[in-house]
């Protein structure tokens, strides 16, 4: 991967950027309590309009390709269609784990997209001003994700026994989206499901590969919904954002 590690230092900040959004969306929303999650309603939208929407709005995504569940792709691309998402390509099928998922969308972004902004269809309060400084510092460096500092102490434990409290200082919430280089996000996702490895987010790809990943500023509204009280907080998170 010493290929990858020198391409990082000599990027060029003048390539002409397109970016691609891959819009995971395949999900079994089994933490919500069998309902899909992403067709239900925040405020007057449906969660997965208002990720799409911010999406459409951001001027450094020229593609958006959503993957979803097989049942759900005639649903999903009526609402593209009723919301009139011009950036929206294609929507198609997803896989058993979200690294297929992704890998699928990645496959089928367009030829000449230089990043690919992989984002949780379930992160609907995303804000422009997170999806630009990801979008930027993944141009600058090829791999870049928005966190937020932890607030709780976090414990690790086994049996229900506290084995060891890391250092809270060093510990980041991980948000989407999660913006890389077309080509590393290919290979790392390609490599990490030919060998069976269980991720929980897309950067973890990349690190397999021994290639750094920037973090930048996330947002503690840009919440994912998983469990029913998510929707309760988002409402709530989205009507402020609104009145400010
Ligand atoms: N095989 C999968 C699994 C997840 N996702 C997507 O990845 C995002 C984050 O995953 P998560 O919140 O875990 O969604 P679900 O897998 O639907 O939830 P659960 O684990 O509760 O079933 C979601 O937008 C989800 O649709 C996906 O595209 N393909
Ligand atoms: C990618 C992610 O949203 C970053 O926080 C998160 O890891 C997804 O995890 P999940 O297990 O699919 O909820």
């Amino acid at each position: 991967m010493a290929g990858w590690l020198g391409r990082l230092f000599h990027r060029k900040k003048d390539e002409p950027l397109r970016c691609t959004a891959v819009v995971a969306a395949a999900g079994s929303s089994a933490r919500m309590e069998g309902q899909d999650k992403l067709l239900l309603l925040l405020g007057e939208q449906p969660v997965l309009v208002h990720a799409l929407r911010a999406l459409e709005l951001c001027p450094y995504i020229t593609e958006i390709v959503i993957v979803t569940r097989e049942d759900r792709i005639v649903p999903v691309g009526q609402l593209c269609r009723d919301y009139a998402f011009s950036k929206v390509s294609k929507v198609i099928v997803g896989g058993d784990t979200r690294t297929a998922s992704v890998l699928a969308g990645v496959r089928e972004a367009e030829e000449g997209a230089s990043l690919i902004a992989v984002h949780d269809g379930a992160r609907p309060l995303v804000s422009q001003s997170v999806l630009e400084q990801v979008i930027l510092r993944a141009r600058e460096c090829g791999a870049a994700a928005p966190a937020v500092p932890v607030k709780d102490t976090l414990k690790q434990a086994r049996d229900g026994v506290v084995t060891a409290t890391p250092d809270r200082a060093s510990l980041y919430a991980v948000q989407t989206p999660q913006v890389f280089e077309a080509a590393l996000i290919r290979t790392a996702l390609t490599k990490a499901l030919e060998e069976g490895a269980s991720l929980t987010d897309d950067c973890s790809a990349v690190e397999r590969l021994g290639v750094g990943v920037a973090l930048t500023r996330g947002d503690y509204r840009n919440i994912k919904i998983t469990t029913p009280e998510d929707l309760a907080i988002g409402e709530a998170l989205f009507e402020w954002s609104e009145s400010q």
